[in-house]
């Protein structure tokens, strides 16, 4: 075994400086370029990463970082976990990400375009994706039953270790390790099977000369049952007991270890990952260990103070101490230097993924002994102040005079296709060659298609749309004070699909209303209800970079003053229904429980704070999504919202019957957006029935279960048809 090297990450963004595999992805998923070119453009992508990571002076490279669409999803086929119903597919591993339109050599999908028919044939359903850990990284979610049979394909490992090797550089393969993989499955019960393919796979490695595996292992940060920590000692021992093998290098982050730690220090890995940045410095007895110590943040944008990191690793007492980065460095953007337009004093702050690899380098560079941490200083929080409307008896009264809906209103979650058109438009307008005129009424002509083709497919609840909005917080940090936003700084949500997260760098204001006058004037082209949209406060605050001097919740209270000033003009223009969204509520919370009560305390009280100057009878709905909600249903309920609209569909609607004691409207969203399969509608009427089943009727609403952003228009109005379809026959037989 070689010794590890002195510096290194766990892992690079992979979407490309210039989001080269988005566009790789989609012109393949359209049919419009074979699977052949892609696999050329992860390759150049996977170059130009080895390369630029070694002209930077890093020693230790990692590989099969790179994936074409998500790395749980990579490790679910490298261990064979494909269901069988998506092995005859045209291409099983993308069937298994979004699903297929119909007979598997019929059709291609598109994220993009719209090559699949308004009716297409039933098809697979994707496998269901959710949030990575604390970020706003999805992954999909393997399918794992008593059924599947483990059996290691260990090619693409492999394929990117030699392929590396032809370009003169020896790497490190990353896997996402058992007891994470197994955890994310809902299967530890399946360790011994999935221990016989890592067997398998560390002596293919070692076979091929690889010299150290890092198994991520980011679920040891959270509180783990001692059934779960058995599982630890009993994985690591097994894979540590084997003769031949590579070092074994088990990286953790987002946080502490905690009581993971001792056991895993307990088995023969040679090797551990912390992360300094979230946690301590470790209390355990390391001497034996390797520590690679995780000092630069992986999940911030901001420099990393050399005096703080230097004393840090100063402190680690182990066998070697190597330097890295926190976490990979998938969260972050690619480089600062592709930003000419950010202001020079907030650029001097900054450090993107190529900026902290540098870092990385001069710290390991730099030397460090025997010193001790230097306490970060951070301002105390203020104090938690609740607000809240009146009884939601009294406001539905209001409500119900005022709005008069029928039964099972119909609505959406807000937006609408972004044209191909509508972002060329954008960036003609940034690029100053189309005049702010021209462009507002470009947005105003897709403000009218979209109140026309509601009206016309007959929803109850309209929609503007969002066809302004780049981003649903980009585009609220664009138009308030102490943000600055990027124009190269992508980070990959999931899939191809990318945000530029706002940089949060100092106290955040209104300067003035920001939705009203879109708002305005599409409840001007209809009598019926139009929502006005916004984004909450701690959707905003999660999805931006964050200024790291003031306390999370102090900043989150800021951006809701801010919505509260746009929540009061919506009203004051004349809308009376206003969605405040709060897809990120689930993501901030605190991977571990002894934290999670007052976060969610402080959030719900920031989002009542944005909601509180409303009126009776201004309804106020939320909509949630990816949010494995069960964990925090009653701070849903406590958001006091008088309809929360929440993704079910693609979770199997088991949040229903949780859901079911809310004493408020509801709208389990009705199919899965996420996939461009449009929904039958006898598939919609069979969700609904099973709704009614839980639910009063008086509560319901009918929606989709996120925002049709990503869709097609021909796919949205195909898939609300059979939606109205459904609800109509429910409505009739209820004689409603
Ligand atoms: C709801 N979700 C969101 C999350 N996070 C957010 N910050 N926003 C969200 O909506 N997290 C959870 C979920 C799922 N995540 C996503 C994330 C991203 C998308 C998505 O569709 N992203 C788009 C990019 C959106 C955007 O910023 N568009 C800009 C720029 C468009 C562009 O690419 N312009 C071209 C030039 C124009 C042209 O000629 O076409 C260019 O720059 O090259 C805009 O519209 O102006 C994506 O495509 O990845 C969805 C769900
Ligand atoms: N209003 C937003 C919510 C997405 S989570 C949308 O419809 O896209
Ligand atoms: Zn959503």
């Amino acid at each position: 075994m070689s010794p590890f090297p002195k510096s290194t990450v766990l892992g690079y963004p992979r979407i490309g400086p210039r989001r080269e595999l988005k566009r790789a992805l989609e012109s393949y998923w359209d049919g419009r370029s074979t699977r052949a070119e892609l696999d050329q453009v992860g390759a150049e992508i996977r170059e130009r990463t080895w390369r630029g990571l070694a002209e930077l002076g890093l020693e230790g490279l990692p590989s099969n970082t790179f994936s074409l669409y998500d790395q749980v999803l990579d490790t679910a086929v490298l261990l064979g976990a494909v269901p069988a119903r998506y092995r005859e597919a045209d291409d099983p591993y993308f069937a298994m990400a979004r699903g297929t339109a119909g007979p598997v050599t019929a059709q291609r999908s598109s994220v993009s375009g719209g090559t699949w028919g308004a009716k297409p044939p039933e098809g697979l359903a994707p496998l269901r994706m959710t949030k990575w850990f604390d970020t706003n990284y999805h992954y999909i979610v393997p399918e794992i039953g008593p059924e599947t049979v483990f059996k290691l394909d260990a090619g693409k490992p492999l394929a990117e270790v030699r392929e590396a090797r032809a370009l003169g550089f020896e790497t490190r393969p990353v896997v996402v390790g058992p007891v994470t993989f197994l955890l994310l499955a809902g299967a530890l019960d399946r360790l011994d099977d999935v221990l016989g393919c890592y067997e398998e796979l560390l002596s293919t490695l070692a076979a091929e000369g690889v010299e150290w595996l890092q198994l991520d292992e980011p679920a040891l940060v959270g509180d783990r049952t001692p059934d779960e920590l058995d599982a630890v000692a009993t994985a690591y021992e097994r894979l540590g007991a084997l003769g031949a093998r590579p070092g074994l290098f088990v990286a953790s982050y987002f946080g502490e270890l905690g009581e993971s730690l001792p056991v895993l220090a307990g088995t023969p890995v040679e090797a551990i990952g912390v992360d300094l940045v979230r946690g301590g410095v470790p209390g355990a007895d390391l001497s034996g260990k390797i520590v690679v110590a995780g000092v630069v943040s992986g999940r911030d944008v901001w420099r990393t103070s050399p005096e703080r990191a230097l004393a840090t690793l100063g402190a680690v007492r182990a066998a070697q101490v190597v330097v890295s980065t926190s976490c990979s460095l998938l969260h972050v953007p690619y480089d600062v230097g592709a930003e000419p337009d950010l202001e020079p004093s907030l650029k001097a702050r900054l450090a993107f993924a190529e900026q902290k690899v540098a870092e990385v380098v001069a710290l390991a560079r730099a030397g460090f002994h025997g010193a001790s941490p230097v306490d970060p200083s951070v301002a105390l929080p203020g104090p938690v102040v609740a607000e809240g409307r009146s009884p939601y008896a009294v406001r539905a009264a209001a409500q119900a005079e005022h709005l008069r809906l029928p039964a099972l209103p119909i609505t959406t979650i807000g937006s609408f296709p972004q044209t191909g058109e509508l972002r060329a438009a954008r960036a003609a307008l940034a690029a100053g060659t189309l005049p702010e005129s021209d462009y507002e009424r470009q947005v105003e002509a897709e403000i009218e298609r979209v109140i026309r083709v509601q009206e016309r497919l007959g929803l109850d609840v309209l929609v503007h749309g969002e066809p302004e909005r780049n981003d649903m917080v980009q585009y609220f940090a664009e138009h308030l004070d102490g943000f600055a936003v990027t124009q190269n700084g992508w980070v990959q949500s999931y899939g191809s699909r990318c945000t530029r997260p706002p940089i949060l760098h100092g106290d955040v204001s209104r300067p003035a209303p920001i939705t009203v006058r879109w708002a305005a004037y599409a409840q001007s082209l209809t009598g019926k209800p139009v929502k006005g949209m916004l984004t909450g406060p701690v959707t905003i605050v999660a999805w931006s970079f964050v200024r790291d001097d003031l306390p999370l919740r102090d900043v989150v209270f800021q951006v809701a003053d801010a919505v509260r000033d746009e929540v009061r003009d919506l009203e004051a223009a004349g809308v009376s229904i206003i969605q405040v969204d709060e897809p990120a509520l689930r993501e901030l919370l605190p991977l571990r429980r002894g934290a999670q009560a007052d976060y969610l305390e402080w959030a719900v009280a920031a989002y009542r704070r944005a909601t509180s100057g409303a009126g009776d009878r201004t309804q106020i709905h939320t909509h949630l999504c990816y949010s494995d909600a069960d964990q925090i249903l009653a701070a849903i309920d406590g958001l006091d919202a008088d309809v929360t609209t929440i993704e079910s569909a693609r979770s199997g609607a088991r949040i229903l019957g949780a859901v079911g004691a809310f004493g408020r409207g509801l709208g389990p969203g009705v199919y899965d957006i996420h996939s461009p399969r449009v929904p039958g509608a006898d598939e919609v009427e069979d969700l609904l029935r099973r709704t009614l089943g839980v639910l009063p009727v008086e509560r319901v609403w009918v929606n989709p279960d996120c925002g049709l952003k990503t869709r097609t228009y021909e796919q949205v109005e195909a898939s609300l048809a059979n939606v109205v379809t459904a609800t109509r026959r429910v409505r009739e037989s209820l004689g409603a």
